[in-house]
């Protein structure tokens, strides 16, 4: 494929990433472009992979093939409306934003190819997953580019409506955080145990990192791996009875509908 140019709107994380990923993979630094407010990150992107940068975002992207918009989701339409006069009709736009739904885009920058992702952070990693929508005016060499942009940071998954976004949101955008969320509570239970707080972190972060792995390479599901990990009777059938004595299953369907309500309900609010 031939590299189609990119340029980054709002360079923080993500965008650093996913320039990253992109340089890692072979893209060339002539292909990418970021544009961003702050000069200190531009001088980061600058030395660090050598891309051009910029200060303006209408000069950013003349020219452009794609068009990745990573800035915060509450500023994303006051940045779509100052970015609507200067677009070319065949440019892609591709929003990382939470909660900021395709209509919103097209209400913004006029009727036009839109792929709506969201990513995670291990993307930092190149360890990420994403789910991608594309609406129907983006073809299908366009997808591929687009999947090209988010694949060079991990996995991407492209899906079949819109509202399947506000699933991934709650399953893999917001996910990282649980498993930070069980690694901080393994950590103090094994402190409270008798372990120096050093110890018990690094017993919890290398058996998730572990657990993660085996989940990824094996070619049974999680449910069997738990199960060889429990023997009858033994110590770890008591703590996962305690968990589902807790509601652990239920607890984790409400954790996840909230956020998913959340991204719903976000998306409602901005997309005004
Ligand atoms: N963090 C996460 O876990 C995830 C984030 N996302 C989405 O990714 C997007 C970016 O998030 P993240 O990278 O974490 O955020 P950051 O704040 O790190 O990056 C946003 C960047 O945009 C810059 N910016 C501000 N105003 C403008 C402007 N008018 N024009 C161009 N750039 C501007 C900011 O500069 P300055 O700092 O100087 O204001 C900042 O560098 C968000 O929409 C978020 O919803 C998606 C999935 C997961
Ligand atoms: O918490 C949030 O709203 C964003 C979206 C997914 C991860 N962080």
């Amino acid at each position: 494929m031939s590299n189609p140019i990119i340029t980054f709107v709002g360079a923080g994380n993500m965008a650093a990433s996913l320039i990253g990923g992109l340089r890692a993979q072979g893209v060339p630094a002539s292909a990418i472009r970021a544009s961003e407010p702050g000069s200190e990150q531009r001088n980061r992107l600058q030395r660090e992979h050598g891309i051009a940068t910029f200060s303006d975002n209408a000069e950013a992207i003349k020219g452009a093939d794609l068009i990745v918009l990573a800035v915060k989701p509450q500023i994303m339409k006051a940045v779509c409306l100052d970015l609507a006069a200067h677009l070319a009709s065949n440019q892609v736009i591709i929003s990382i934003a939470a909660g900021i739904s395709c209509a919103s885009l097209e209400s913004w920058l006029g009727e036009r190819p839109v792929v709506r992702c969201m990513p995670n952070t291990p993307a930092l990693l190149r360890q990420g997953v994403s789910g991608l929508f594309a609406n129907p005016r983006v073809s299908a060499e366009q997808k591929a580019q687009a999947e090209q942009v988010l694949s060079a940071v991990g996995l991407a998954l492209w899906l079949d409506n819109e509202a399947q976004i506000d699933a991934v949101t709650a399953v893999s955008g917001s996910g990282p955080a649980y498993f930070f969320l069980l690694i901080e509570a393994m950590t103090e239970a094994g402190e409270q145990l008798g372990l120096p707080r050093e110890t018990a972190a690094r017993l919890s972060i290398q058996t998730a990192l572990g657990a993660a792995r085996m989940a990824s390479e094996s070619d049974v599901d999680a449910s069997e791996l738990r199960r060889r990990v429990t023997s009858p009777n033994g110590t770890t059938e008591a703590a996962i009875n305690t968990f589902q004595a807790g509601g652990f299953e239920a607890l984790v369907q409400q954790a996840l509908n909230a956020a998913a309500n959340r991204s719903a309900e976000l998306a409602e609010q901005l997309g005004q």
